[in-house]
């Protein structure tokens, strides 16, 4: 049998080794240093093991998803979110919104030289009809459609606000895709519930939501936080010298008679225009106030990501995901991979829609499109274990709509004789949305349901609390509180 050589010392245990003619002195100080050192490393490891029960007992981060056709308001909730939640990065990412707030208020000002353009020269005037949306200011209308108001002073106005022609398409290139138009699709409200089954990688349409404002911050090395790029700039410069003849044309009533026969008069004022802040917005000091920047609108491109930690209530220190999505009909193909492992998911539902039509597909009314998203949402396998929270958002414009007049039935021939009033078309909406959830979902689910005004920031106070079932991991309750209804209608209806 063969006798293997004893193995050589280990290198390292010969280094540490204490050396043969150590003093006890010596050994003293070198036990009490080995001491120390192992204290230290003791402490070290209670630190782990506390912070990995910390985490064990925070959980998995909690997933919210936004769904909604465009233009329903999922970018300012998520806006109303931080401010509750996240109001430094809010903060920082403030003046980033002066530009896209000039971009909103160039946009109306351009649409109105193009109505008051038409009604000067109507030769030009290919698409007098082309409004169709409600029945508004049909009495101030008609009168003006018999005389034309506008005279040279209007011609003046044209010419010197000219200039914002150039400023809208500098900002629009600067601010990159999220500016324009959804495209036209003439697809499926909900392209994906075909696909459930082959769902592509979430990564894929990840978009980094700093997108737009790391673009307007290019260029200069120079410039300091909150400086942004010279195109930006120079359009704050035309915007100020602007701000007199901007007032005059929106003030002027001839203009709101011509922009009331075309019925955009209404869109306008209900709009992200920062018409009536012209003086305000138009400063060349401005800074946009918490109000300006949740009512600011820029279209969401892809799936944004958005991360909360909660530090006050039963959920502090939870993660939180919100994934804003894209809401326009050719963008809804990317929801499907954020549908794995979800939470809940927050469905925006515009009420104040009921008589407008989407822009990507001018066939389908928009409050039948969110129906349709809704019924999908429901009726999804995938997401038969995700809690739906619906809010039934722009509350504030279906009260000022009714109240100029507008008639339900024309637009929702169901809805009969029922009382045109604010509350009772809302109550009517409500019940549509829940007849849908109990009658599409695989199992049975609670209705929630809020009666919502999102850019009232004051009165969307959100505040969300959940509750884990301990034993499942599953999301047993997202309550979101939003003090709303109330206050915008004048009514609660309880869920
Ligand atoms: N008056 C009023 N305006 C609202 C309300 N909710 C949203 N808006 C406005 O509607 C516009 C669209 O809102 P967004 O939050 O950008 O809509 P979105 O659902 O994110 O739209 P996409 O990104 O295109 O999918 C913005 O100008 C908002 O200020 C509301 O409750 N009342
Ligand atoms: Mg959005």
């Amino acid at each position: 049998m063969a006798v293997l050589p004893l193995d050589p010392p280990d290198p390292l245990s010969l280094a540490t080794a204490p050396p043969r003619d150590e003093s006890p002195a010596d050994r003293w100080a070198r036990e009490q240093r080995e001491a120390q050192g192992r204290l230290i490393s003791e402490q070290i490891d209670a630190q782990i093991k506390a912070e990995k029960l910390a985490m064990k007992k925070r959980g998995k981060p909690i997933k919210i998803l936004l769904l909604g056709q465009s233009e329903s308001g999922k970018s300012t909730t998520v806006k109303n979110f931080q401010l509750a939640y996240a109001y430094s990065s809010f903060l920082q990412e403030r003046s980033a919104w002066r530009a896209v707030i000039h971009l909103n208020l160039v946009r109306s000002v351009n649409t109105i030289l193009d109505s008051s353009e038409a009604t000067l020269m109507p030769d030009l005037d290919l698409d007098a009809d082309d409004e169709d949306e409600d029945d508004e200011d049909d009495a101030s209308a008609s009168a003006a459609s018999t005389s034309s108001t506008l005279t040279d002073r209007h011609r003046a106005l044209q010419l010197r606000l000219a200039p914002l022609r150039h400023v809208q398409r500098d900002l629009e290139r600067s601010l990159g895709a999220a500016t324009s138009d959804a495209p036209e699709y003439a697809g499926d409200a909900a392209p994906w519930a075909r696909l459930e089954g082959g769902r592509g990688a979430r990564e894929a349409f990840v978009t980094s939501r700093y997108g737009w404002k790391t673009a307007l911050r290019r260029g200069d090395e120079a410039m300091s936080d909150g400086e942004c790029e010279p195109q930006a700039q120079n359009a704050a410069e035309v915007i100020a010298s602007c701000a007199e003849d901007m007032i005059a044309l929106w003030t002027d009533s001839g203009v709101q008679a011509v922009l009331s026969r075309r019925k955009v008069k209404s869109r306008l004022e209900e709009g992200p225009g920062f018409l009536n802040d012209v003086a305000r917005v138009a400063k060349r000091d401005y800074e946009p106030s918490d109000e300006d920047v949740v009512r600011a609108r820029l279209r969401t491109m892809g799936v944004q990501e958005y991360r909360f930690k909660f530090e006050r209530g039963p959920d502090a220190g939870r993660d939180w995901l919100l994934y804003d999505v894209g809401g326009a009909r050719s963008s809804r193909h990317a929801w499907a991979p954020y549908f794995d492992d979800i939470n809940a998911i927050i469905f925006l539902a515009p009420i104040s829609c009921f008589d407008e039509r989407l822009a990507e597909d001018r066939r389908v009314n928009r409050l039948q499109d969110s129906l349709l998203l809704w019924k999908a949402v429901c009726s999804s396998k995938l997401l038969r274990n995700v809690q739906l929270i619906l809010f039934l958002n722009k509350c504030d414009l279906l009260q000022k709509k009714i109240s100029r007049g507008v008639r339900v039935a024309n637009s929702v021939p169901s809805y009969g004789d029922r009382p045109n009033d604010a509350r009772s078309v809302a109550k009517y909406f409500r019940h549509q949305f829940k007849e849908v959830l109990v009658r599409q979902s695989p199992e049975k689910r609670t209705f929630y349901a809020y009666f919502t005004s999102v850019v009232d920031t004051k009165a969307t106070a959100i505040t969300v609390a959940a509750g884990m079932c301990s034993n499942s991991g599953l999301l047993s309750h997202v309550g979101v509180s939003c003090r709303l209804g109330q206050f915008v209608m004048g009514f609660s209806v309880a869920t």
